[in-house]
């Protein structure tokens, strides 16, 4: 029999359950006025906690579309809020806003606002894509004239040889009857080949080398994992809660192999007095001028922030590459005509370089680079820009002031399918990309590859590697889907990339020419 005692316990337990559960729902719930307060128009949060990331979470929306679906529910407006978990992000979607604060008003914008981790959860911490401020603005300094165009046209009989031995590979493959290939797989294996060769000089052949660690380590680091998501809410949840948790984002085996072999590259150079026209050799001058000399005393470096991002140009590279070349090559497996006129356009300029397809032969492939540019405007494989504000900015002819530490994304992929822009998006259109046609856009609306001081560093370099990988296989084969391909091709739903789900099937038919 219940006693006052008892009754008294179960009221008090009740009591703080209640008081408990009203805490954790504040908690939840605290930031959810943010952008009711500043009156920018805003999608309500579904569940508490989760903001608008609901869906994503329960594995039944891809984030490329869930910003798509907030982006045209502010049809109409320059900008929306939104809530990722408990985080406030401003998704900017007027073009002249986005050119303003991607380039003009950079300063504003300096950093991309994304989770810091220590460099032993992430080596890639300390590379130039989470680095902030004054580190960022040196270290790229350091690393941008690895890729001017001069170190670009050297860089281009290695790409070379990297083409070649991927069509010895492919050739192999045919001749022993096999003519269905997974594209992204083949291209990648061609694309870590060539930053082993034009970064750090090393002859990888991952091309014929199924078991290469180089291959094996390299797509760990940007594989969707429970850990990485877990870490990702643990930030938008509180980024305290994240720093606690101390979650390792990249397997501490690739770490310890991108390191070594790092590590033991710049040894061996230095032993042997070894230079070399690359990006290694931009690593070490950083590492001799920030590190060891100092020259720059108001910023900090160390020894790790020149692994990481000696792990970051060769990590960063291939996954990309691979997906944005085997995309277009899937385009022109289903338009057979386009793929046509792209192959006359190589035979005609090879003809006109008398048959040496050299750099200036690549640049002049001006029908191709529409091609490409048509398949980063449909599939763009980051497709999302982030960036923080870095001091209070405010909004040109607006009211709102968008405040010093605020969050904010570029939808890359719903400016590229809004059809205002891009009439009937989902048509794979290489006209677009004539020069009377691009004239006619309005900046902002094409940024695959970013713009501004931040843009992609190796913009120039991947353009060349897709170019001439694509030149070698469009010259000798005729891409045909196959019974794998699949139409429309699925992503994978847990990327911020626009990653194929399955991979890339096409039929490669060689082509016989007349003799
Ligand atoms: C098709 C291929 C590629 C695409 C579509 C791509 C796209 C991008 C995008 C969208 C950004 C962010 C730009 C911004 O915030 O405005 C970026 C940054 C970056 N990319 Fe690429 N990328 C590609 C290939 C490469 C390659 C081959 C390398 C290196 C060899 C590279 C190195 C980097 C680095 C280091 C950054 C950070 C730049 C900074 O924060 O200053 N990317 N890339």
């Amino acid at each position: 029999m219940a006693t006052w005692t008892d009754c008294d316990g179960w009221w008090l337990l009740a009591a703080a359950l209640m008081a408990a559960a009203a805490i954790a729902y504040l908690f939840c719930t605290s930031t959810y006025g943010y952008w009711r307060d500043r009156k920018v128009p805003w999608l309500r949060p579904t569940v508490p906690l989760f903001g608008n990331l609901t869906w994503q979470l329960l594995g039944m929306e891809r984030s490329t579309d869930m910003i798509q679906n907030a982006y045209n529910a502010f049809s109409g407006h320059r900008y929306g809020g939104i809530y990722q978990m408990r985080m406030p992000f401003l998704i900017v979607r007027d073009p002249v806003l986005i050119n303003r604060m991607l380039i003009k008003d950079f300063t504003h914008f300096t950093d991309h606002g994304l989770y810091k981790p220590l460099p032993t959860e992430n080596r890639l911490a300390n590379g130039l894509f989470i680095m902030n401020g004054d580190q960022w603005k040196t270290m790229r300094a350091k690393l941008s004239p690895g890729f001017a165009s001069s170190k670009l046209k050297h860089m281009h009989g290695q790409m070379k040889e990297c083409g070649e031995e991927l069509m010895r590979n492919v050739a192999g493959v045919v001749a022993t009857g096999g003519h269905v290939f997974e594209v992204r797989d083949v291209l990648g294996r061609y694309a870590t080949d060539v930053i082993g060769t034009c970064a750090f000089g090393l002859q990888l052949n991952t091309i014929n080398d199924d078991q290469s660690p180089f291959r094996r380590y390299g797509k760990t680091v940007f594989k969707p994992s429970l850990r990485v998501l877990l870490s990702q809410i643990a930030w938008m949840v509180s980024p305290a809660l994240r720093r606690a948790l101390h979650v390792y984002e990249i397997p501490l085996d690739t770490i310890e192999f991108f390191d070594n072999t790092f590590t033991d590259t710049v040894r061996y150079r230095e032993r042997n007095n070894v230079v070399r026209d690359d990006l290694m050799q931009s690593l070490i001058k950083a590492r001799d001028d920030l590190v060891v000399n100092k020259t720059v005393p108001s910023v900090k470096f160390e020894e790790t922030d020149i692994l990481a991002n000696a792990f970051l140009l060769f990590a960063v590279g291939f996954e990309t590459v691979s997906t944005a070349a085997s995309l277009c090559l899937y385009e022109l497996a289903l338009h057979k005509q386009i793929q046509d006129r792209v192959r006359e356009e190589i035979n005609t300029v090879k003809f006109k370089y008398n048959g040496e397809m050299n750099n200036e032969f690549l640049i002049d492939l001006q029908y191709l680079e529409m091609v490409l540019a048509e398949t980063m405007r449909k599939y763009p494989p980051v497709s999302t820009l982030f960036r923080e504000a870095t001091k209070d900015y405010q909004v040109p002819d607006d009211t709102l002031v968008i405040e010093k530490g605020t969050k904010v994304l570029i939808p890359v992929h719903a400016l590229h399918h809004d059809p205002e822009f891009y009439p009937d998006p989902q048509a794979f259109d290489p006209e677009r990309f004539t020069p009377e046609e691009k004239a006619k856009r309005p900046s902002g609306t094409y940024l695959p590859f970013g713009d501004g001081p931040r843009i992609c560093i190796g913009k120039r370099f991947s353009e060349m590697e897709m170019k001439l990988a694509l030149t070698e296989i469009l010259i000798k084969y005729e891409v045909e889907p196959c019974d794998k391909t699949e139409i429309p091709i699925t992503f994978s739903m847990n990327a911020v990339a626009n990653l194929p789900a399955n991979g890339v099937w096409l039929k490669f038919k060689p082509i016989q020419y007349p003799k």
